[in-house]
């Protein structure tokens, strides 16, 4: 069976691209020689060409996640596997052609750019450091810009002399450059007002159409999630508590911890912001 898609399309089943099974981490706590554990046996599967979101309050362990997969962190127990390698072991060397196939685009577009370095220049390192040549080199760059809607003279230029949004699309191009298999989109638009969000978002689920590249999408934001995913992950406190698709976790959630998000997502409509009061009044008596 297939699922119905955010953008029209369907999240085809079977086999994992990526999995994650009981994955633990811990860093070092506050005490000496006591660690803290973070994520504390996570299990996740992201599909070919499906998004994953993965939604969860502040200090859940979601970025956690994002950076064992990118091997940024050390996995205490546990494997990730991806397209049937195991991952969590790799070499640096084998990291390093990993980045063919799995990519990010991090949350603060200000942070996530070299300030010194040309938009040509910033597209051109994946791709000369995979062996590429300049002739094939220069017209993927032009191609890059095209497919996130930004002129050719862009390549020109420097990182600040871009909006927020513009230096997404920058970042989402360089994640694009060498045509990875899965995208970790660690809270892509967080740091970008409304109408950016959008375009960003339409972005992304445009180029997911076109390539087929997974997603495994990172946000706090339940409606953005909605919006995005095929099939919805929930943490909380380093557990995935519940997963599903989309529509089902989204209005229709298992959890109790799922059901307190929900109704705590905030909401523009006034007669929901009240509807949801009273749930919640209804939900907790005591209070
Ligand atoms: N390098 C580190 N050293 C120590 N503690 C860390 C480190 N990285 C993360 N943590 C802790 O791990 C917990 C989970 O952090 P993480 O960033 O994964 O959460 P998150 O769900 O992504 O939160 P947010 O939405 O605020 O980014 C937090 O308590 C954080 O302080």
């Amino acid at each position: 069976m297939n699922t119905a898609s955010p953008n029209g399309t369907a999240s085809p089943n079977g086999e994992a691209l990526l999995s994650l099974r009981d994955v633990r981490v811990s860093f070092p706590g506050k005490r000496r020689r006591a660690r803290t554990e973070v994520l504390k046996g996570i299990d996740l599967d992201v599909r070919p060409a499906e998004t994953l979101g993965l939604v969860g309050e502040s200090g859940s362990g979601k970025t956690t996640i994002g950076r064992a997969i990118l091997g940024l962190v050390p996995v205490a127990s546990g494997t990730i596997t991806f397209g049937g390698e195991r991952i969590d072991t790799a070499s640096a060397a084998r990291r390093r052609a990993l980045s063919r196939d799995l990519q990010v685009i991090f949350q603060d577009p200000y942070t996530s750019l070299n300030p010194s370095l040309t938009i040509g220049d910033t597209l051109a390192e994946p791709l000369i450091a995979q062996g590429g040549d300049a002739r094939g080199t220069r017209a993927r760059i032009a191609a890059l810009l095209d497919r996130v809607h930004l002129p050719a003279d862009a390549a020109d230029r420097l990182p600040r002399e871009f909006s927020g949004g513009q230096r997404q699309r920058i970042a989402i191009a360089r994640a694009l450059a060498l045509r990875p298999r899965l995208i970790v989109c660690d809270e892509p638009v967080s740091a970008l007002d409304l109408t950016t969000q959008r375009t960003i978002l339409d972005l992304l689920l445009e180029i997911q159409d076109d390539t087929a590249v997974a997603y495994l999408f990172i946000s706090h934001d339940l409606s953005v999630v909605r919006a995005m995913s095929h099939r919805v992950a929930v943490i909380h406190h380093g557990l995935i508590v519940e997963t599903g698709e989309s529509a089902q976790v989204t209005t229709a959630p298992e959890h109790p911890y799922t059901r307190t998000l929900l109704l705590s997502a905030p909401v523009a409509d006034v007669a929901e912001q009240r509807r949801r009061r009273e749930r919640r009044a209804e939900a907790s008596p005591e209070r």
